[in-house]
């Protein structure tokens, strides 16, 4: 099985997507500010959205994984079940007699049931019959045992794959923290994963797949701000060089906003040259360049001009703006409806959200084709196809032009194609 990430744009062939569940309808006016939902969505119209677009994918060729069902014939290992259980359990706030009742409430579910609780938790109420003790006295029926993972969706956080290898994020929100530890079991246990090294893990400083953007082979942009810190950059430098899978990283520092919680949601790419902006922050925006120094360790300059420095690592002229919106009100207006947060199948095609009509209409007269998919309800969580996609495999881009440090390209078998970008 081939996993293998070299690029954003690179044809797209595997994808892990996470259909929204019963975890979406644990969402109410008093919680969903802590479970970083802007607002309390339909789910069952959420779920159409996401059928739609996982069907977008497959009309044009993608395999579609979906995390739930990774999930459960993972829980199928004995190891995978038992550690799981473990996490879960470790649960400071539960006490050692509602412990006990949570334990044998779990080990008595199969595995696809057990899945279901992991990403849906488990409320006060549903534990039958309860097992008295204090802590259970003292919630409120409405009170989770086991809290619900809505954030699932945006699979493109809890794991990004950097060429061969996966790293599992370090996740920054407490509502989301769980989650790395349901992707790490299934790298680590699930069959089609074997052998998977992880280059990263979510113990280590802070990281987030959406701030992480594989510019072209061997460059990678890391945004730095609400979720992603300095020293989870470093950190995944240092192992991105050691593993020999990058020679330039960009640390980009971006505000610390909810509107820009992750690169991705003010950048995304849409070529080989060319990205989606938000254009109030595209001639502002400023990145440390990282290499390795002769000992390997990541070595930053002082910062320039992010399209500056970009350009010359990915070894090309330009790198092309393509502006969210059309004046700075609908430019705000798209960028926060995730006008920025493209999916890119293949270079000059991507998914976007049909709502941010001025950006996808500025796309195709850049001559990019859209393809464009429903959000409404997909979006409460703010986050748009990028977010809510984890590529495993891409078509391979060529090197820029022969790798200066002596970093071999890996052999996965480059398609031969009439443009000789490796894609049909
Ligand atoms: N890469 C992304 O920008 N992902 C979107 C994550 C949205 C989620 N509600 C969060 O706040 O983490």
């Amino acid at each position: 099985m081939v996993h293998y990430v070299d690029s954003e744009v690179g044809r797209l062939r595997t994808v892990l997507l996470h259909r929204p569940g019963a975890e979406l309808a644990r969402l109410t006016p008093r919680n969903n500010d802590s479970l970083l939902f802007d607002a309390i969505p339909w789910v069952g119209r959420a779920q159409e959205e996401h059928d739609a677009f996982a069907a977008a994918l497959r009309e044009r060729d993608v395999e579609v994984l979906y995390l739930g069902e990774l999930l459960a014939e993972t829980l199928a290992v004995d190891e995978a079940r038992a550690e799981l259980t473990e996490t879960v359990l470790a649960d400071r706030r539960l006490g050692d007699t509602l412990r006990v009742s949570v334990g044998r409430y779990l080990a008595d579910q199969d595995p696809r049931r057990l899945a279901e609780v992991l990403m849906t938790g488990l409320a006060h109420q549903e534990l039958k019959p309860g097992p008295g003790g204090l802590v259970y006295e003292m919630m409120d029926k409405l009170d989770f045992v086991i809290d619900p993972l809505p954030n699932l969706l945006f699979t493109r956080d809890s794991s990004v794959w950097v060429r061969d290898r996966v790293a599992v994020t370090s996740l920054a929100m407490p509502a989301r923290s769980r989650e790395t530890t349901l992707t790490r079991a299934i790298y680590r246990h699930h069959p089609r994963f074997a052998g998977s090294e992880l280059l990263y893990d979510p113990g280590l400083e802070r990281l987030e797949g959406g701030d992480v953007l594989v510019l072209a082979p061997e460059v990678l942009a890391i945004g730095v701000g609400e979720r992603t810190t300095p020293a989870g950059a470093e950190r995944l430098a240092r192992r991105v060089f050691a593993a020999g899978l990058a020679r330039t990283i960009l640390a980009v520092p971006i505000a610390q906003e909810r509107a820009t919680m992750h690169l991705d949601t003010v950048c995304t790419m849409v070529d080989v040259d060319a990205v989606v902006m938000y254009p109030n922050i595209a001639h502002t925006l400023q990145a440390y360049a990282v290499v390795a120094d002769a000992d390997g360790e990541p070595r930053a300059s002082a910062p320039r001009p992010f399209l500056e420095v970009a350009a010359e690592a990915m070894r090309i002229d330009r790198l092309r703006i393509i502006d969210t919106g059309l004046d700075p009100v609908t430019a705000e207006r798209e960028q926060w409806d995730d006008g920025n947060n493209t999916l890119a199948l293949a270079p000059r095609l991507c998914v976007a959200y049909e709502r941010n009509v001025e950006t996808n209409a500025q796309l195709e007269r850049a001559g990019i084709e859209v393809v464009r998919i429903s959000g409404s309800e997909l979006g409460s969580g703010r986050g748009g196809p990028r977010c809510m996609s984890c590529p495993i495999e891409r078509a391979p881009l060529p090197m820029a032009s022969p790798p200066l440090g002596g970093i071999a390209p890996l052999e996965v078998g480059v398609e031969a194609t009439e443009n000789g970008l490796g894609f049909a």
